[in-house]
């Protein structure tokens, strides 16, 4: 099996140590890759390249247009190669061919979105108050970017990074998760296709707590963009004080979605279904906490369940399949152990709550699809981000307490809210602390619109324009047009 290297300064190189990593597909254990494995000195390498390509180089000031052109050439090339990044996305994550297939036309139109950007910011006149001047601001790319990505939607997060901060003109060290690196890979051999020149793009491969932590602390590196875990979040916030690195961080959330008793029944149902269960619960807006009107709670748990029933697990290539394998061993035994909690805390479960005993799935990391009732603010189980197939259900009877059940968390990520009346739904929306708030939807993003969490679940926001402002200082200028001597002196 070739070793898939890391790319420093425009070439393909293995790491210094020459150590490799085994990538392994999540539905079977079997290892469909191997690659170089970093360390320290990489990262520190990887840096100094990115850090001469900004200083040194022009791509900082190539003109936006052209910029523009390079990032839709990726936009072309993600297209292009569209079922291969699928099906690469797919066996390394264990998510289904239809899902990854979905994710690479986002992630095209990421890359396309900040293209058309990159030109259309002309700066801006201020009437100065001081005569006989002239005051304007422009915006400048940020320098050094380091960039960290996680391993439940590979790709797309990178894109997110990567679109925005070369529209911007500035240099990179990007570090994916080390179990999921195979789609920033091959992202990487096309944005040099694409012609982003040498040294503006580099890419370290291999865990979190050596080359994440360099690029965090390395003086180099002028911001520092992580999506990823609280706890591992709080590292970075902590690392990236060393320089005052500009900061942009998208963490976890445990995001609730209320139904209302006047919402659509059966929509609400399967919405509900869709929160929680779209790549087995690791998606960090899965809707985890369902908060349902106290007369609708039993005939909408008794729904629930019928249809959780139905759902198919297996391979993602498998074009049945309805929900795929987690990614880990080791994250199952931490979605098991969530769950087992759970029970000890009095949640009961309805539907679930263990591994199933198909015998073809023995080999892959499944865990059931699983409900559980009973659940209140004060359990575990109800706080934290378990990550998996498991959604929490809590009761209301009233629109306050609704609210105070959905605000009850560290996070604020996202949340949901299903009813028919508008003026219901726009009362919780204004009182929701949380990034993202869907009415009678869950999980939607696109480009154009910012996304990005309230309270614990991070810093700054990506996509939209200010996913392209992540990535850009603001200078102002002020020009004296009749120089002479004050005097003050
Ligand atoms: N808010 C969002 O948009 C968003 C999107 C996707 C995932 N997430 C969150 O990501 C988490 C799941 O991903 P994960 O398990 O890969 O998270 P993680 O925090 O374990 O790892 C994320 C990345 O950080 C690296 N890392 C680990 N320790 C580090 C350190 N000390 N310094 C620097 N880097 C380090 C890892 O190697 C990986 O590349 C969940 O909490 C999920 O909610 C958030
Ligand atoms: C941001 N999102 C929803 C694409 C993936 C979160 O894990």
């Amino acid at each position: 099996m070739n070793i898939k290297k890391q790319l420093i300064d425009g070439s393909w190189v293995t790491s210094k140590s020459n150590a490799t990593r085994d990538i392994i597909n999540p539905f079977n254990q079997e290892v469909i890759a191997k690659v170089t494995e970093s360390d320290e000195a990489d990262a520190k390498t990887a840096i100094v390249a990115a850090r001469k390509a900004f200083d040194q180089g022009d791509w900082a000031t190539t003109p936006a247009t052209v910029r523009g052109k390079i990032v839709h050439k990726i936009a072309d090339l993600i297209e292009r190669d569209k079922e291969e990044l699928a099906e690469l996305e797919s066996l390394n994550t264990g998510k289904t061919v239809e899902e990854s297939l979905g994710d690479m036309d986002d992630i095209a139109g990421v890359f396309r979105y900040f293209a058309e950007m990159a030109d259309k910011d002309g700066g801006e006149i201020i009437e100065s108050p001081i005569p006989n001047s002239t005051s304007r601001v422009i915006h400048e790319p940020v320098g050094v970017c380091g960039q960290i990505t996680p391993w439940n939607y590979p790709l797309l997060q990178a894109s997110w990074k990567l679109a925005p901060a070369l529209a911007a003109g500035n240099t990179l060290v990007m570090k994916p998760s080390e179990i999921t690196p195979l789609t920033s890979i091959k992202v990487f051999e096309l944005m040099q296709e694409a012609g982003v020149p040498q040294g503006v793009i580099n890419l370290v491969l291999g865990p979190g707590n050596s080359i994440g932590a360099e690029l965090s602390n390395n003086d180099d590196v002028d911001l520092i963009s992580f999506t990823g875990g609280i706890e591992t979040g709080k590292k970075i916030m902590q690392a990236a004080s060393s320089n005052v690195k500009n900061l942009a961080l998208e963490l976890g959330g445990k995001n609730p979605n209320i139904v209302f008793a006047d919402a659509e029944f059966e929509t609400a149902v399967d919405q509900a279904m869709n929160a929680v269960f779209f790549h087995a619960g690791q998606i960090c807006s899965a809707g985890t906490r369902l908060i349902i009107e106290e007369s609708i709670h039993d005939d909408f748990v008794e729904a629930l369940v019928d249809r959780v029933n139905t759902i198919k697990l297996g391979s993602g290539f498998d074009e049945s399949t309805q929900m795929g394998p987690l990614i880990s061993k080791e994250h199952l035994n931490k979605v098991i152990n969530y769950v087992e909690n759970g029970k000890k805390e009095g949640a009961t479960v309805a539907v679930g709550g263990g591994r199933p005993d198909q015998p073809g799935l023995q080999n892959g990391f499944f865990y059931l699809p699983t409900v559980l009732t009973n659940c209140s603010t004060d359990m575990r189980v109800v706080q934290d981000e378990g990550f998996g197939p498991v959604i929490t259900v809590e009761k209301f009877t009233t629109e306050e307490e609704a609210i105070q059940l959905a605000n009850d968390s560290i996070y604020g990520l996202s949340g949901g809210v299903f009813t028919n009346d508008i003026g219901k739904a726009e009362r919780c929306v204004a009182k929701m602390r949380m990034g993202t708030v869907w009415i009678n939807d869950v999980n939607l993003y696109f480009p154009h619109a910012p996304w990005g969490g309230y309270k614990q679940s991070g810093i700054g926001r990506e996509l939209g324009k200010t996913g392209l402002e992540e990535y850009q200082e603001t200078k102002h200028i002020f020009q004296n047009l009749k120089p002479e001597p004050v005097n003050w002196f």
